[in-house]
């Protein structure tokens, strides 16, 4: 179960039923609860819901050179739903398992890109899928030196084949506008580093 506090904490809301769907890689519910409208009257709904757990990312910079590192992996979540061939850029990420965001961001910025994160800067945590994904995503940023990188690549055991891909800030932020770039968690922490972040005063 992803909650870490008690889910009576909002009175219009009264869980009756938790129904566990399946158990497979991740874990699908479906729970019922009675729900107070704001008018007053109460109804039972029902919603489910896909765990997997927690997340975390990291933006990782070069000012420097004026370069952002990302991945490109197939993803078949979004080949199924109509992305050209499935190789996506995302920053790196990972669901956290049993560590913390800051220890699981490390290691996955580590595993993924080679990158080992020194300064770290929580940016923000994003639920990424509201209405059926609990997931929350802790999202960092971090600088990497490009003469410091190791191989990255991803873990072949797990089935992971990731390449690196390292980019120029203007141009990750063009991509944006074409589609080339199209993950929600890379767009968010791309333009918070254009607005309030390290390329906030590039020209
Ligand atoms: N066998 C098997 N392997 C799976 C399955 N789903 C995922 N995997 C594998 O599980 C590993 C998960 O790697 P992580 O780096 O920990 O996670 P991620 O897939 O990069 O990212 C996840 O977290 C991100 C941040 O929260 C999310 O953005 C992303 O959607 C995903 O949930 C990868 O090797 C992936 O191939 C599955 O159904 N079956
Ligand atoms: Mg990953």
């Amino acid at each position: 179960m992803t909650a870490a506090t008690s889910l009576s904490r909002n009175p219009r809301v009264r869980v009756t039923d938790v129904e566990l769907v399946a158990r497979a890689w991740h874990v699908l519910r479906r729970t019922t609860f009675e729900y107070q409208h704001r008018d007053g009257h109460w109804t039972t709904e029902q919603r489910e819901t896909y765990d997997r757990g927690n997340g975390a990312t990291v933006l990782l910079y070069d000012l420097r050179g004026g370069t952002v590192l990302l991945t490109r992996q197939f993803r078949y979540p979004v080949y199924v739903n109509d992305h050209p061939d499935g190789m996506f850029l995302e920053t790196a990420a990972g669901l956290l398992d049993e560590d913390d965001a800051e220890t699981a961001i490390r290691r996955e910025a580590q595993e993924e890109t080679g990158v080992r994160i020194g300064e770290l800067q929580h940016v923000f945590d994003v639920y990424t899928s509201p209405g059926s994904v609990t997931e929350r995503l802790h999202c960092y940023a971090a600088p990497y030196d490009p003469s410091a990188r190791g191989e990255g690549g991803g873990i072949a055991a797990e089935g992971e084949d990731i390449e690196v891909v390292e980019l120029p800030f203007t141009e990750a932020l063009r991509m944006i506008g074409t589609g080339e770039i199209a993950d929600a968690k890379t767009i968010m922490l791309l333009q918070w580093a254009a607005l309030h972040g390290p390329f906030r005063d590039a020209d």
